[in-house]
């Protein structure tokens, strides 16, 4: 029996699990609110607060860590590579640690799972992380030669559960064309092409609907004024991009249930804002459409804000029903994806990629 524990630090929750084989034996989704995360300037910053939270969700579930076959973590921001497991090593640590292709939670998946497995010498892996990129040559183009468009999204979900909907629809993920929407606290709308994800929004950057901390796209002449003005800081500037755009600016909370019970209450401002997300959300699933020439199978809206089925499902309907039939996965899931991934390599059926992988045109 191989013991899996699963680890996935996202911008708003550390969500954690542990498997036997393929046996779900423990789990837990611990939320965290823009106020407790304010302090943290880096998200290295993070490292010991977010490892409290594992080794108390370790204590509690009564599983000691010397039972582990391996550790699993969410992969972070590290250059542009292929989808797959890596195995965990030093440059992707050193990488991660000092936020060299930018600052996310999910650069402590495997900074933590490689810390914890090292206690007990057994292997650890991230897999499918959030910078796989299958982008076409031709959705790279941002409008100037300077800047160039990436792919930085919910490669993990987003890839789980088009194959879970592909098999739903009993065709093969390369067999047909999706648009996946995952809305966490980055919403990544990824345009699916016969099992690759040739466009998609920068989930991180400022590109895309705005989410529950993010700000998407912004009037970029604004920006260039408010920053020349002196007013902001480069870090304030940063921030309202990433942790304090989104329904933390407008609502002062991360928490969708939250705006949804403002939204029941009859709160009319909550109600604007929360519709406008809607809104902007459709109209990038709109956009993956055209990427897509409208030949497109199906929707899938997933995610933590996909549980909305009474507001955000209603609304993303009845915007985008007409393109192609909705299947939702709320929630998704990110864990299992996880520990099956590290099963194969467990079992012999999946070589780990090494990190840098020999593609450095990736480089
Ligand atoms: N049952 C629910 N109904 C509506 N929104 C929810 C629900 N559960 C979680 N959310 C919201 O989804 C967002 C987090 O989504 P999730 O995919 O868990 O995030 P992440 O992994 O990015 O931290 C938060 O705004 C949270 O409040
Ligand atoms: C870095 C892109 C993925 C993302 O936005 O994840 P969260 O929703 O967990 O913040």
């Amino acid at each position: 029996m191989n013991r899996i524990l699963v680890i996935n630090p996202g911008s708003t929750s550390t969500k954690l699990a542990i498997y036997d084989d393929e046996k779900l034996v423990s789990k837990d989704t611990v939320r965290h609110s823009s106020e407790e995360l304010a302090p943290f300037k880096r998200m290295a910053e993070q490292y010991e607060f977010r490892k409290d939270v594992i080794k108390k969700f370790l204590e509690k579930s009564g599983y000691p860590l010397s039972t582990f076959s391996a550790i699993v973590g969410r992969g972070g921001l590290l250059r542009p590579i292929p989808g797959g497991v890596y195995k965990i090593n030093e440059l992707m640590k050193e990488e991660l640690r000092e936020g060299k292709y930018g600052e996310h939670a999910s650069n402590l998946g495997a900074l933590i799972a490689h810390e914890l497995a090292s206690e007990y010498n057994i292997p650890s892996f991230i897999a499918d992380p959030v910078v796989v990129d299958e982008m076409e040559d031709i959705a790279r183009f941002s409008g100037h030669p300077d800047f160039e468009r990436k792919s930085i999204f919910h490669a993990l979900n987003q890839k789980a559960v088009a194959r879970l909907i592909a098999e739903k629809m009993n065709k093969k993920y390369n067999e047909v064309n999706l648009i996946v929407v995952h809305m966490g606290g980055g919403i990544s709308i990824g345009a699916h092409k016969k099992g690759k994800v040739v466009d998609v929004n920068n989930a991180l950057d400022g590109d895309g609907p705005f989410t529950p901390e993010r700000s998407g796209t912004l009037p970029m002449t604004q920006i260039i004024d408010l920053v020349y003005s002196n007013k902001i800081t480069f870090d304030e500037m940063k921030k309202r991009i990433k942790g304090k755009g989104g329904l933390v600016a407008y609502l002062d909370t991360n928490d969708a249930l939250e705006v949804q019970k403002r939204v029941e209450s009859g709160d009319e401002y909550a109600t604007l804002i929360y519709k406008a997300m809607a809104l902007q959300i459709s109209k990038w699933i709109g956009k993956m459409a055209t990427a897509l020439n409208f030949e497109v199978d199906g929707i899938i809206l997933t995610g933590g804000l996909a549980y909305d089925k009474n507001n955000m499902i209603k609304w993303l309907t009845e915007h985008t029903q007409f393109i192609a039939p909705i299947y939702i996965v709320p929630g998704g899931d990110e864990e299992k994806a996880l520990a099956e991934a590290a099963l194969r390599v467990l079992r012999g059926e999946e070589t780990p990629k090494n990190y840098p992988p020999m593609e450095e045109h990736y480089a």
